[in-house]
């Protein structure tokens, strides 16, 4: 049995784990949940899945929790119980499942406690990637990805040599605006950047979707999962996302994974790695419907957050740290209505081409590049306001 920590367990990626727990008693129960501020679904969480421990991030909302709660889990709320919930003795995975720069500090925290680490959040290392994969090694644990084209690459590598991989090839939808030119997403809105094709996820990652920033953030959570530079990294466009990554080897042999959209899979994988399971109720792949496996190449142009993630990339220091705080700060801007869809890549490449890139020691480093950059987000979204 494995006792895992949910760190957003109210989320897309949250709830998807939970009925992967829900279909495998026998092998997993949720000993924490963490949420932010959902305290209807948190009850319900709590009152089915019976955790030791409960995490609300925001005040207000651990006490209107506390005051309706009556079971027997310690309830942990405020700043900084991410973190103190998932380095607890009985917790032996933690996923990190919240969306943003909140996963960093749990995610440092416990691999330094030992713990399994599933990560969804692909924020953290994009942030700060230097220092968790630093920490991974001193403490010789495997980060099992649980973003799609991560564990994809991951499955891809098993029983392979990492020193023999030629090219990484990260797949993209293309999301809800493929083929589209800067005129068209003049007037975009909030509704229409949010129709992803292919997948149902958390709003943050299906507007990264959409402005192609998600992959760049990809790009560089590749980079850092799996140690390779970012020239032998490609992004190619599988609009029906069936192929969710590929590895190619430097005999030629290209090794894919593929199934239909489902995240249920990569969570139930880092879950039981090495082993595979069943996936209850998973669509399998029906050939006979599948004609084709269509394959396009991204529109640079239109999508500079692709370029921007490269040159944010291969500058290094805090340059990743920057181009996230500045993304997450654009995309509440879009939502907000201040600014419009297409100011999103405006705001995050006159932060990057403002900043002065410093080496990253230590996570003060990483906070404080953080905070500037959200200062200078702030700016930006003001001159480009609408
Ligand atoms: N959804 C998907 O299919 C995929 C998601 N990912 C990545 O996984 C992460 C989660 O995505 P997703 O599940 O879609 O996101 P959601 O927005 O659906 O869920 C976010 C979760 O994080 C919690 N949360 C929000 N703000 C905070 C905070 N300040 N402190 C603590 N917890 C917080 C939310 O709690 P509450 O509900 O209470 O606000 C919720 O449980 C993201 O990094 C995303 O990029 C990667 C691949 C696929
Ligand atoms: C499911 C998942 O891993 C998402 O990150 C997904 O990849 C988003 O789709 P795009 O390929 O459109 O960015
Ligand atoms: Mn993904």
């Amino acid at each position: 049995m494995k006792e895992i920590a949910i760190l957003g367990s109210t989320g897309s990626i949250g709830t998807q784990a939970l009925e992967v727990i829900r279909l495998h008693p026998d092998l997993f129960h949720a000993q924490v949940l963490a949420a932010h501020g959902n305290v209807e679904l948190l009850l319900k969480q709590a009152h089915e899945f019976n955790p030791s421990a409960i995490v609300i991030t925001d005040k207000d909302a651990g006490e209107k929790f506390k005051s309706s709660y009556n079971g027997s889990a310690e309830v942990y709320i405020g700043d900084g119980t991410l973190e103190k919930a998932a380095v607890r003795d009985d917790v032996d995975i933690v996923l990190v499942s919240v969306v943003g720069i909140n996963g960093l500090l749990p995610t440092l925290e416990a691999i330094r406690a030992g713990k399994e680490i599933a990560l969804a959040n692909k924020e953290t290392l994009v942030a700060g990637g230097a220092l968790v994969i630093e920490e991974a090694k001193k403490h010789h644990t495997l980060i099992r990805p649980v973003d799609s084209e991560h564990s994809a690459i991951f499955q891809c590598l098993l029983g392979q040599d990492i020193k023999k991989i030629h090219k990484l090839i990260l797949t993209s939808s293309g999301g809800p605006f493929l083929g589209k030119t800067r005129e068209d997403l003049e007037n975009v809105s909030l509704s229409d950047a949010l129709k992803h094709p292919t997948w149902h996820m958390g709003q943050k990652v299906t507007l990264d979707s959409a402005t192609m920033f998600n992959k760049g953030l990809e790009v560089i959570e590749a980079h850092w999962l799996f140690g390779v530079d970012y020239d032998d990294i490609d992004v190619v466009i599988q609009p029906q996302s069936i192929i969710h990554s590929m590895v190619e080897y430097i005999d030629g042999s290209i090794i894919a994974q593929m199934g239909n959209p489902d995240m249920r899979l990569p969570i139930q994988f880092a879950f039981t790695y090495p082993k595979r399971m069943e996936t209850p109720s998973h669509e399998f792949m029906d050939w006979k419907k599948l004609s084709a496996i269509k394959i396009l190449q991204p529109d640079y142009k239109v999508f500079r957050s692709l370029k921007l993630a490269y040159q944010a990339g291969k500058a290094g220091g805090d340059m990743t740290t920057v181009f996230n705080a500045a993304n997450e700060e654009a995309i509440k801007a879009f939502i907000r209505s201040e600014i419009k869809f297409l100011s999103i890549f405006d705001v995050v490449e006159e932060v990057l081409d403002n900043w002065d890139v410093h080496d990253i020691h230590s996570i003060e480093d990483v906070i404080s590049a953080d905070k500037n950059a959200r200062i200078a987000s702030a700016s930006a979204i003001q001159r480009f306001k609408c």
